[in-house]
């Protein structure tokens, strides 16, 4: 196979992270967001795939760890549909999250775990349109072409990528959709041009906190590119304070640059992502 050497953390606390996962690899967690991180960005939410990389790296690195899971913004079946997880050679234990960590899906039985619809989504999936249509000051601009991604009854998403000024159309959306989903008992989660409406109560924090405890880890990686990353981050922070060493990677991009300032090293998207798997592959296989 190939012989990468391992990207340096920067920050001591990176270090050990990486000397704790290479010493105790069968007890590490791998964590990786997908868009942005496994998928590269693209201008149609639907077409995001992973990268050509990004499957044979984790499949090769995947057998040499204790767990790796995938902590998603996407319902977890579109994140393996979209990243061709299923029915891959070595990646029979995987773990996809989706929803933030509300929904399961795992490999080894093909499994999906997922919650009840939310009524507030629903109700905010009726409403959007007509709402979208009614911010009668921006119609015949951005917001005829802002995005709707319906992502079951668990959450939905208005995309500005695709407009004209997609910053300036997300920072005028987020004032009517913050009241529309207050008005709905939901939150609203913002990332790389996209506002979603989900439910309170989960984040990829808990989600990762939850998962490396059940695993019992001893060290943990956690790969991210956007905002909801952040809670991640986060959850790392509280683990090494509670003496499970970890090392944060930022996929690095121009649009977010709050993941930068707190990683242990910066990787350039979702090919250093991928270059980065498969150094530690290499160094796991040595
Ligand atoms: O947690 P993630 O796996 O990073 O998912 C977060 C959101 O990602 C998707 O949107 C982003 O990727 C799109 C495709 O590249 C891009 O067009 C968009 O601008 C990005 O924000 C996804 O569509 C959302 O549902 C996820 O919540």
């Amino acid at each position: 196979m190939g012989s990468h050497s391992l990207p340096t953390a920067t920050t001591p606390a990176g270090k050990a992270g990486y000397e704790a996962l290479l010493a105790e690899p069968e007890r590490a967690v791998v964590a990786l967001d997908f868009d942005g991180t496994l998928a590269p960005i693209v201008a149609d939410p639907e077409q995001a795939r992973a990268h050509p990389g990004a499957v044979p790296a984790l499949a090769r690195l995947a057998p040499r760890v204790g767990s790796v899971v995938v902590i998603t913004g996407r319902p977890a079946g579109v994140a393996v549909r979209y990243g061709g997880f299923a029915g891959v050679k070595g990646l029979e234990h995987l773990t996809v999250l989706g929803h933030y960590g509300a929904e399961r899906w795992e490999a080894a039985t093909g499994e999906l775990r997922a919650p009840a619809d939310d009524p507030g989504v629903l109700a905010v999936r009726a409403e959007l349109p007509g709402f979208l249509d009614n911010l009668g000051a921006w119609r015949h601009t951005w917001v005829e072409t802002a995005h709707i991604e319906h992502k079951g009854g668990r959450a939905v998403a208005v995309h500005t990528r695709r407009t004209d000024d997609p910053e300036a159309a997300l920072e005028s959306l987020r004032g009517p959709l913050t009241e529309l989903a207050t008005r709905h008992g939901l939150i609203v989660e913002p990332g790389r041009m996209v506002l979603e409406l989900r439910p309170p109560g989960m984040d990829k924090g808990v989600a990762l906190a939850d998962h490396v405890r059940a695993a019992d880890a001893s060290a943990v990686l956690y790969g991210g590119d956007d905002l909801g990353d952040l809670a991640a981050f986060d959850a790392v922070d509280r683990l090494r304070a509670e003496g499970v060493p970890g090392v944060l990677v930022c996929s690095g991009s121009s649009e977010v640059t709050a993941l930068a300032e707190r990683a242990d090293l910066v990787v350039d998207g979702p090919a250093g992502m991928v270059r980065l798997l498969e150094s530690l592959a290499d160094a796991l296989e040595g």
